[in-house]
């Protein structure tokens, strides 16, 4: 018997090839669709995002989870806003990239096309449905969806919303394709799924990326655990290093960008760090601090080496006195997830060197992490954040969901 995950791979690989030829006007008509569709939907998407939430409270998922799932009005509408703006970006699908004209009349020229089909295995947040089904067919990808089970409810409902939206438009309804067995042994279905798939993108913690990185046969385009350090150098100015520790730390603590670890040149640290901890404190951060900084601070918590190497993804944060930028450097380079690092300084050589040395996916100077994001870098969305260095790194917006073919045009030329 053909399992769930062979059907639908088929049925979405036969769907590419009809998505990998419609106009950009076609794919946008769509789009729009589905984001009128989402909000006609909304009372029933609302209803089955509700049963997901009863029993991750009947499980005694924390707030933060339950959050995470939480769909309401407001939270639909952002969603079918984002589409919009979705609409309004550039398809790079047959953008021109290398023109070639040879000696015996050969025009070679080389385009981004399609992927293909994208297999997604994806953390328990449905807008991440939303987000991976609308850029994927912004590029003319099909795509199969494996979403988490605790939002089984709500990707069964939004996927029936954008399948509602595309039987209304030129776009084959089968470009979006919803695993609904959570069983997560169909999981590793997909694993192999090498006749159907052109690339398999999981986005969540490290043990589902290194258990797919491991086990997969098909193409990986890995995301990643973010693992993300501020350091403060001695130059840091007192007032951006607040902002962008209390931003990174708690604006949204639960995600892969936030920050969880504090590096403190020893100068700053004995002028400003009681300031800048209490403030996080404050703010609601538990401090998990070393030797000098639980010295110097009775409400800190001593870390020990697991902390270094902890994404808390709380309001926690570990915090480290080093010696220089060196010192920090090769710290984040131990400890670190190569997602995004920042530094605090005013030395722009420093900074430099920083940037330079740090092996992440974005490094930024006196700004906070939390930026690493598909919208905040205007790509409308992100599939999800590459933490690994072929193909695309950092948020994987339009561009990083296409690939690129070569198109030869002759009038009858033979090689010799
Ligand atoms: N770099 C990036 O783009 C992003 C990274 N993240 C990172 O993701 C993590 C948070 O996500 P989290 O909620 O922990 O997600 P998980 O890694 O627990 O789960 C993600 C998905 O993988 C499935 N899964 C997990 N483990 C297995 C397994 N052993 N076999 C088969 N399927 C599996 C889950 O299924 P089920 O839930 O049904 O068990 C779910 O669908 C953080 O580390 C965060 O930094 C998050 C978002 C973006
Ligand atoms: N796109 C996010 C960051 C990545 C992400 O999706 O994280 P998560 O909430 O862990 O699924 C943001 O900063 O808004």
């Amino acid at each position: 018997m053909t399992s769930e995950v062979q059907q639908k791979g088929k049925l979405a690989k036969a769907a590419s090839y009809i998505l990998n030829i419609k106009t950009t006007c076609e794919k946008n008509e769509a789009l729009s669709k589905i984001a009128e569709q989402l909000i006609i939907d909304q009372d029933y998407i609302i209803a089955e995002n509700a049963k997901d939430l009863a029993k991750g409270e009947q499980q005694g998922m924390p707030a933060s989870t339950l959050d995470r799932i939480m769909l309401n009005k407001e939270r639909v509408e952002a969603m079918s806003s984002a589409i919009q703006l979705l609409v309004e970006l550039n398809d790079p699908v047959g953008s021109l990239l290398e023109r070639i004209e040879k000696d015996n009349g050969l025009l070679i020229e080389k385009r981004l096309v399609p992927i293909g089909v994208i297999g997604m295995i994806y953390e328990a947040r449905p807008n991440v449905t939303v987000d991976a089904a609308t850029l994927s067919l912004k590029t003319g990808n099909a795509v199969i969806l494996r979403g988490s089970s605790s939002a089984k409810f709500s990707n069964i409902a939004l996927v029936a919303s954008i399948h509602r939206a595309l039987s209304k438009t030129a776009i084959p309804v089968d470009a979006v394709q919803l695993i609904e067995d959570t069983n997560r042994e169909t999981v590793k279905e997909l694993f192999h799924l090498k006749e159907y798939l052109d690339v398999l993108i999981p986005r969540g913690g490290k043990a589902l990326i290194d258990l797919v990185v491991n086990e997969a046969t098909v193409p990986v385009l890995e995301t990643g655990a973010g693992n993300c350090h501020i350091y403060v150098d001695h130059t840091a100015d007192y007032v951006k290093a607040e902002k962008i520790c209390i931003n990174a730390k708690t604006q949204r603590p639960s995600v892969c960008n936030a920050a969880e670890s504090l590096l403190i040149h020893p100068d700053w640290f004995k002028e400003h760090g009681k300031q800048l901890l209490s403030a996080m404190h404050q703010a609601g951060v538990t401090i998990i601090g070393d030797a000098t900084v639980c010295q110097a601070l009775d409400f800190a918590e001593l870390a020990t080496v697991e902390d270094y190497a902890t994404e808390y993804l709380d309001l926690k944060i570990s915090v480290k006195i080093v010696e220089n930028v060196y010192e920090a450097i090769e710290h984040i380079n131990k400890y670190g997830t190569n997602h995004s690092e920042a530094i605090i300084t005013e030395d722009q050589l420093v900074a430099d060197t920083f940037l330079n040395s740090v092996d992440a996916a974005a490094v930024y100077h006196n700004a906070s992490t939390r930026f690493t994001d598909g919208f905040e870098f205007g790509y409308g969305a992100e599939i999800g954040i590459s933490t690994q260095k072929l193909h695309a790194r950092g948020p994987m917006g339009l561009p990083a969901l296409t690939s690129t073919k070569y198109f030869i045009h002759g009038n009858g030329q033979i090689r010799e």
